[in-house]
């Protein structure tokens, strides 16, 4: 059955949650449930408090009862009271502010280390995002879930446990009333469940289209262009679309339980109706006394409120949040990438057999039945047109996509049947989509070797292999991002510090996959020539459109279409016609001041 597909019914997704979120902060599940214990039990403490108070009044007033006889009930209801409030302080300030964010901070932990599990390719489907930005919903809502079912047993369980005992004591009768008013009200809420869950699996996308759409206007990476080019009303009229569709979907759904919840209350008051009746003909009748008609009338609209803030409230949010919370679970249980332990030997090289690759939602491969080997030392360059294949297939050789046919050996290790961390530990690679971290440029380089203490020797040299020449002004220190205080970086200075980011990590197998397409041809000759120094004695793969670095490689794989179409050094490539002699006749007058 599909993930998407599988079931998941309210009681079993509860006790899935309940040990997560104990595990996310145990001592302040115990301190939290003991206090709505204490709390829930002080209820019923308060109302036989007011029987003894009120019988005690009505002995007294028929002379059989003295001062100290009224007084001590007094003073106890009035002890329970203001304990009652303590505790009611306590229990909020610990919940909300403490309880609540500690297990937030579980939970999101939790999602971001199963996110380190999933396959990556799985980034690249829709389906996936949208279950991710559910889940994301879901650390909030499972939060409030469980603070509620704790409460509910913990709390409310106490309070009806021992009032339900008291009252039953009284008359059997007027506890069965109380329960059948509810039954209703309950059943209204499976209905709200189902609506609600449906609802968030409908607001999932749009709520990452309007979030995107609200990127483009408003963040500093699209504000230059979408001012340019005129796209801020495009995207401000997608964006109030988008909103008004979820808005409307939310609003269709609150409007449908709404109706539900009235007929809620009409059952209700007229349990209310028929439990006052009741408590009157019983005193009446003299079953039971006048203390305890007082106690029971006084708490029957706080039991009613208390059972309807249970129903409508803590049961109707929790059916509200259900979906998200399933959502959660959802992506917990997703496939992990896993694999066995290993280390790679990349004196075996890396060996591709055959492999393809189809992106999720795309019919044509690709990578189409790849094959060839790097071996140790060796230098390749990948060359094509654009969506030829080149970066699909270096992330099918460096391990972070799996091929749906064939096979990748790097160093020895089979990328599909071994850990990913053990596949990455001796990799290196800058990639074309490169990070600009908003970090210090110190941290913007270190960041690629986080098993290691940082070296700033090292950075000094990587940011000196990689030519990266900032400016006096720059320090290691020096905050990358006009966002955080700092200060920003022309582009092809960020490939600089991307470049020497991916110098710093220690590695047997270097990958640069076109990170120098903001540097002038002449300067990225320069930077492959340096490269292909530093690549000496190690695997290295070039990704790159400028066929002047590319001649810098041992090898030259073309590519096209996904497939390898013809392999080669640069002299015996150029000495065949075919699509890289082409290339390079094009390209000729870039280096002939090169040379
Ligand atoms: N995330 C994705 N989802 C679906 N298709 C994708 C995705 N990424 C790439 N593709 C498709 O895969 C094919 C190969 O893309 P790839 O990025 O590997 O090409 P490339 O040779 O590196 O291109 P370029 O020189 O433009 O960087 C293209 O047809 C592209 O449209």
């Amino acid at each position: 059955m599909s993930e998407q597909k599988k079931k998941y019914p309210f009681f079993k997704t509860l006790l899935r949650i309940i040990p997560l979120q104990f595990k996310s902060a145990p001592w302040n599940c115990i301190i939290e449930n003991s206090l709505a214990i204490v709390h829930g039990a002080s209820f019923s403490l308060s109302v036989i408090a007011t029987q003894y108070l009120f019988d005690a009044i009505a002995n007294a007033a028929t002379g059989n009862a003295g001062f100290w006889d009224c007084l001590i009930p007094l003073l106890i209801l009035a002890g329970v009271t203001f304990g009652q409030q303590i505790i009611n302080g306590v229990q909020n300030f610990h919940g909300i502010g403490i309880l609540l964010p500690k297990s937030a901070g579980g939970l999101t932990d939790l999602l971001h280390r199963k996110l380190q599990r999933i396959d990556p390719a799985q980034f690249e489907d829709t389906i996936f995002l949208d279950n991710l930005n559910k889940a994301r919903e879901g650390v909030r809502a499972i939060t409030m879930f469980c603070m509620v079912a704790f409460v509910m047993v913990s709390f409310y369980g106490v309070y009806f446990l021992t009032i339900g005992v008291y009252l039953f004591s009284l008359k059997p009768m007027l506890l069965i009333t109380l329960l059948l008013a509810f039954i209703p009200a309950i059943s209204a809420q499976i209905v709200r469940a189902k609506v609600f869950t449906k609802l968030e699996d409908q607001s999932a996308p749009l709520r990452r289209e309007y979030e995107y759409y609200q990127k483009t206007i408003c963040d500093r990476e699209y504000f230059k262009e979408t001012r340019v080019l005129g796209g801020f009303q495009f995207f401000h009229k997608l964006f109030s679309r988008t909103m008004e569709l979820l808005t409307r979907k939310q609003w269709q759904a609150e409007r449908k339980t709404a109706l539900l919840q009235l007929a809620l209350n009409l059952t209700t008051f007229a349990g209310m109706a028929l439990s006052t009746y009741i408590l009157f003909t019983a005193t009446m009748a003299g079953e039971i006394s006048v203390g305890a008609f007082a106690a029971v009338f006084t708490q029957l609209g706080s039991i009613f409120s208390i059972m309807q803030e249970i129903v409508n409230q803590h049961i109707g949010n929790m059916n509200r949040d259900i979906g998200k919370v399933v959502n959660f679970i959802r992506l917990l249980d997703m496939p992990e990438k896993s694999g066995t332990e290993g280390s790679p030997d990349f004196t075996k090289g890396i060996v591709a057999e055959g492999i393809s690759f189809t992106y999720p939602g795309r019919e044509k491969p690709a990578v189409r039945n790849v094959s060839f080997t790097l071996v140790d030392g060796e230098t390749i360059a990948i060359v094509g047109e654009n969506g030829a294949g080149k970066s699909t297939l270096v992330r099918l050789l460096t391990g972070i996509y799996r091929p749906s046919d064939g096979q990748v050996t790097v160093g020895g290790l089979d990328t599909a049947e071994t850990a990913p961390a053990c596949v990455y530990q001796g990799i290196s690679g800058v990639f074309q989509k490169y990070q600009r971290y908003k970090m210090t440029l110190g941290e913007n380089v270190a960041i690629s070797d986080t098993r290691t203490k940082v070296d700033t020797a090292k950075i000094n040299d990587s940011l000196k292999e990689a030519d990266a020449e900032l400016g006096s002004d720059i320090s290691f220190e020096t905050m990358l991002s006009p966002e955080f205080n700092g200060i920003d970086l022309s582009g092809g200075q960020w490939q600089r510090v991307a470049i020497a980011r991916g110098l710093y990590r220690a590695n047997g197998f270097i990958v640069l996959d076109e990170p120098t397409s903001a540097i002038d041809p002449v300067e990225e000759t320069r930077i492959y020539k340096q490269f292909q120094k530093l690549a000496e004695g190690k695997c290295a793969v070039i990704v790159t459109h400028r066929l002047g670095s590319a001649k810098l490689a041992h090898r030259v794989v073309v590519m096209d279409a996904g497939e390898i179409i013809d392999v080669g050094t640069h002299d015996e490539l150029l000495s065949r016609p075919g699509k890289y002699a082409d290339m390079w006749v094009a390209q000729a007058q870039w280096y002939d001041r090169a040379q």
